[in-house]
C-alpha cells in the first residue's frame, strides 16, 4: 500500500526524490565444499543519501568502495541487507508488487559498457522498443514512431533503426542505451560510469547529450564515477565513498573548493589540475591500499591511511557533522582547517571556469582548449 499522503505530496519541493537511510548491502563469503559462511563483504555499509529533483548527484570513490553495489541496490536489482530507500516520499519497502513494477519505469540505469548491455541479436529498434512493449499499451505503430523520435533525441537518425549493436561505435551504442533508458519517461536515471569505457573525445559528447536530455526529459541523475574531472564539470552534488560508506557530501562547488575530509583532499589532489600555481608540493600522497571490505578497520575506516589520524580515530566511526549543508564524517576536520594545509589546493579548485553544473558543451570546449 502506498503511504504517499496528501501532506507529503504538498511538501514535494523540499523532499528528496530519492532518499536512502542506513543502506547496507552485505555479501556472504562462502568457502569449502560445505560452502560454510566464513565472512561478510560489507560492500555498502550504512549509506545515507538525499537526491533532490533536478540534481546530478555524483558518487565518487576508488575502485571497490561499493559504488556499483550502491547503484544496483538503489535500482532495486538487489534487496538491501538493511536500511530503507524512499522514492518521492514513499518507502519502496512498503509498496505492493504492482506499485513496485510501476516504480521500475521511473528509475532506469545506463551501464558503463554499452556493448555488454545491448543484446547483440536484436536490432536497435527492437532494443529501444522493448521497454515500451513490456510496460505500455501502445500499438506497434505508436511504438515505432516513439523509437524514431527517441533515436532523434539521442542524436541518431532513423537509419539506425534496423542496425545491430556491433555495427555501431561505442559512443553510438551508449546513445542507444540512453534512448532505451529514457523510453518510458523516467524521472531518475542512474548512470554507472557512463563514459569511462569510451574514447575521451566521445566522452564529452555523451556528457553533452546527457546534459541536453536532462533538461528535455526533466531528469534527475545519480552518477557513479571515479573520474573527478567529470564530476567537477557535470555534477551539482557529490557524495564521496570510502569502504562502503559515504564520508563526505556537499555541493560540487563546496566539495572541490573546500574539501574537508582528508580522504577527499587526497582524491582531489590526485587529479591533474591545469593551474600554473599548482605544484607537486600541494599533492597529498596516500600510504597503503584500501583495506578489504570483508575486514574493515575499527573506528574511522580511513584512519590507517590518514595523514592526520590520532588514536581517537581508531575508536568510533564518526557521525556526520554538518558545516552549512557540507557534511563530513571526520573528528579531525576542525583542527585540520586550523592547520590551513588545504587552503592552497582549495583556492586552486575554484577558478571561475570550474563551476559545478557547467554544461557539457562548455566542458567539451574546456577540454579541447
Ligand atoms: N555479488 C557479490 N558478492 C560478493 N562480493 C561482491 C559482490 N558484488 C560486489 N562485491 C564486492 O563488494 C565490494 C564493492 O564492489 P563494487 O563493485 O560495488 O565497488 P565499486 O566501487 O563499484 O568498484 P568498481 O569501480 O571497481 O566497480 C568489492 O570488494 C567487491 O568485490
Amino acid at each position: 500500500m502506498s503511504h504517499h499522503t496528501q501532506s507529503e505530496a504538498d511538501a514535494t519541493t523540499d523532499e528528496p526524490l530519492l532518499k536512502a537511510r542506513g543502506l547496507k548491502q552485505h555479501y556472504p563469503i562462502k568457502e569449502g565444499i560445505l560452502r560454510r559462511q566464513t565472512g561478510t563483504v560489507r560492500a555498502v555499509d550504512g549509506v545515507d543519501l538525499d537526491v533532490y529533483p533536478g540534481d546530478t548527484h555524483a558518487i565518487v570513490g576508488e575502485s571497490g568502495c561499493g559504488k556499483s553495489t550502491l547503484l544496483e541496490t538503489l535500482l532495486g536489482l538487489e534487496e538491501p541487507t538493511a536500511g530503507t530507500i524512499s522514492y518521492d516520499g514513499t518507502s519502496i519497502g512498503d509498496l505492493s508488487g504492482s506499485e513496485k513494477r510501476a516504480l521500475k519505469s521511473q528509475i532506469q540505469i545506463v551501464f558503463q559498457n554499452p556493448e555488454s548491455s545491448l543484446d547483440p541479436r536484436n536490432t536497435i529498434g527492437q532494443i529501444i522498443s522493448e521497454p515500451l512493449h513490456l510496460h505500455t499499451e501502445a500499438s506497434t505503430q505508436q511504438i515505432d514512431a516513439r523509437v524514431v523520435s527517441l533515436l532523434d533525441d539521442v542524436g541518431l537518425g532513423p537509419r539506425y533503426y534496423g542496425r545491430y549493436p556491433h555495427e555501431l561505435s561505442g559512443g553510438q551504442q551508449q546513445r542507444v542505451a540512453i534512448a532505451r533508458a529514457i523510453s518510458l519517461n523516467p524521472s531518475l536515471l542512474l548512470l554507472d560510469e557512463p563514459t569511462s569505457a569510451l574514447d575521451v573525445s566521445v566522452q564529452s559528447k555523451i556528457l553533452r547529450l546527457l546534459d541536453e536530455i536532462k533538461d528535455e526529459y526533466d531528469l534527475t541523475y545519480v552518477m557513479v564515477t571515479h573520474d573527478l574531472s567529470v564530476v567537477r564539470h557535470f555534477a551539482t552534488d557529490v557524495s564521496v565513498m570510502y569502504l562502503g560508506n559515504v564520508i563526505e557530501k556537499a555541493s560540487t562547488e563546496a566539495l572541490f573548493g573546500d574539501p574537508k575530509h582528508p580522504y577527499t583532499q587526497a582524491l582531489i589532489s590526485a587529479v591533474p589540475v591545469p593551474d600554473p600555481h599548482h605544484t607537486a608540493e600541494n599533492d597529498i600522497t596516500l600510504p597503503g591500499t584500501v583495506p578489504e571490505p570483508s575486514d574493515p578497520p575499527a573506528g574511522c575506516r580511513f584512519h590507517p591511511r590518514c595523514p592526520i589520524a590520532t588514536e581517537e580515530c581508531a575508536e568510533d566511526f564518526p557521525a556526520f557533522e554538518s558545516h552549512d549543508r557540507h557534511e563530513v564524517r571526520c573528528i579531525r576536520v576542525p583542527e585540520a582547517e586550523e592547520i590551513g594545509s588545504t587552503e592552497d589546493s582549495a583556492a586552486a579548485g575554484t577558478s571561475s571556469t570550474d563551476r559545478p553544473g557547467l554544461s557539457a558543451a562548455q566542458y567539451e570546449d574546456a577540454r579541447q582548449e
